[in-house]
């Protein structure tokens, strides 16, 4: 149908209505099913679904941090009791108050059938950037689905599409002169399925024939812009920038990843938690997220997309280096970049060597 929706439309729009508290289905291959974010769930809404059979989905991280066991790998369904309210949601959701009311369980769990539906329902909740958590009400009664408009995705198109790599369209670039270089030029890249757009900032005119030195810088609005002491994203964005200033060439793609892909509020949710005494490791884990949730076939993309094949990589992070060579990068060199250590990031620094593999 040329004027219908589109799967990638649709998406979209359970995105927001997920983000606004408004519940969407997804039909897998045993009928529908109710899904809402936890996050933005009302009692009244709520209230509507406390059905038999409802349950919360959980990733694996935020079910360990409970004491709940994910029967399904990587996410656990466990049933709402006949008395969890808001409160209850909110504090098996959300870990700010976990030391303070540890004990949230006994929990029991679904177990039945198969759990795809529900780790694709986990899956665009965290594209909506939400706390990783949604409420799944199988077979429910036709009146909280019929006719109240509600967006509708067949399950297996949504799996494939939430797993597949953004294709990016480039939009418009313009010359931006900047303290690093005179000769900047800044490219902005629009993703066909409606996520973030990213950036490219080319230095000079770099050689496609040529191994490029390039950055992939990820969104840190603390440190990039605020001057944060937690983290070294801003000294390392100017000297990226610097370098390939001196040089003369260079590429570094700013990437609309924040808080490495969880978003800024989540980002915020887990330097409170870091403010309670985890490290930033353990912290996107209590929040129910992997230590690293950004998608570096877009950087891979983006940079083919441009003309380069080989990259001189300005990173301390070997996985950045093992994606693009496996996304049809060359990484003929990986450069140093050890700027910005303060007082206040020398154990980010630390637990990123010690448990996320990167290079001191
Ligand atoms: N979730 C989370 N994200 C953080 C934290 N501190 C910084 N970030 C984010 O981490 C990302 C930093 O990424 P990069 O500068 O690419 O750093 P990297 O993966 O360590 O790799 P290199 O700097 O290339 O060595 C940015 O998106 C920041 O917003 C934190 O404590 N928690
Ligand atoms: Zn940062």
């Amino acid at each position: 149908m040329a004027f219908g929706l589109s799967l990638v439309e649709q998406i979209n729009r359970a995105r927001s209505d997920l983000r606004l508290g408004v519940p969407i289905v997804i039909r897998g291959p045993d009928g529908p099913a109710l899904v809402m974010a936890a996050e933005t769930a009302t009692t009244e809404r709520l209230d509507a679904v406390r059905l038999p059979g409802l349950v919360l989905v959980l990733t694996r991280h935020r079910a360990e941090t409970l004491k709940a066991r994910p029967y399904d790998g990587d996410v656990a369904r466990i049933l709402v009791p006949r008395d969890g309210g808001l409160g209850w949601l909110r504090a098996m959701a959300d870990p700010a108050d976990d030391l303070r009311h540890p004990m949230k369980g006994p929990f029991q769990s679904a177990r039945d059938g198969s759990a795809d539906l529900h780790r694709s329902a986990i899956g665009l909740v965290k594209t909506a950037q939400l706390l990783p958590a949604a409420l799944v009400l199988g077979a429910p009664p036709p009146e909280l689905t019929a006719g109240l408009g509600l967006t509708e995705l067949p399950l297996e198109p949504l799996a494939r599409e939430l797993a597949g790599a953004s294709i990016m369209a480039p939009v418009v670039n313009a010359r931006l002169p900047m303290v690093a270089s005179q000769a900047g030029r800044v490219h902005i890249f629009r993703p066909r399925d409606g996520g973030e757009e990213h950036y490219a900032i080319e230095i000079g005119q770099p050689d496609r024939a040529q191994p490029v030195l390039a950055r992939l810088h990820s969104a840190c609005f603390t440190g990039d812009v605020l001057g944060s002491l937690k983290c070294d994203c801003g000294p390392q964005l100017n000297a990226a920038l610097a370098q390939m200033g001196a040089e003369g060439a260079g590429v570094l793609l700013y990437l609309n990843q924040e808080g490495r892909g969880i978003g800024l509020a989540n980002k915020m949710r887990a330097y409170s938690l870091q403010d309670q005494g985890f490290d930033t490791v353990e912290a996107n884990h209590r929040l129910g997220f992997e230590d690293d949730e950004r998608d570096f076939r877009i950087g891979a993309g983006l940079l083919r997309q441009m003309g380069f094949s080989q990259v001189r990589l300005l990173t301390n992070n070997p996985r950045k280096v093992d994606m693009l060579n496996a996304h049809g990068l060359e990484v003929v060199e990986r450069v140093a970049l050890k700027v910005g250590e303060t007082a206040q990031n020398a154990r980010y620094l630390a637990t990123k060597a010690a448990k996320s593999g990167h290079l001191l």
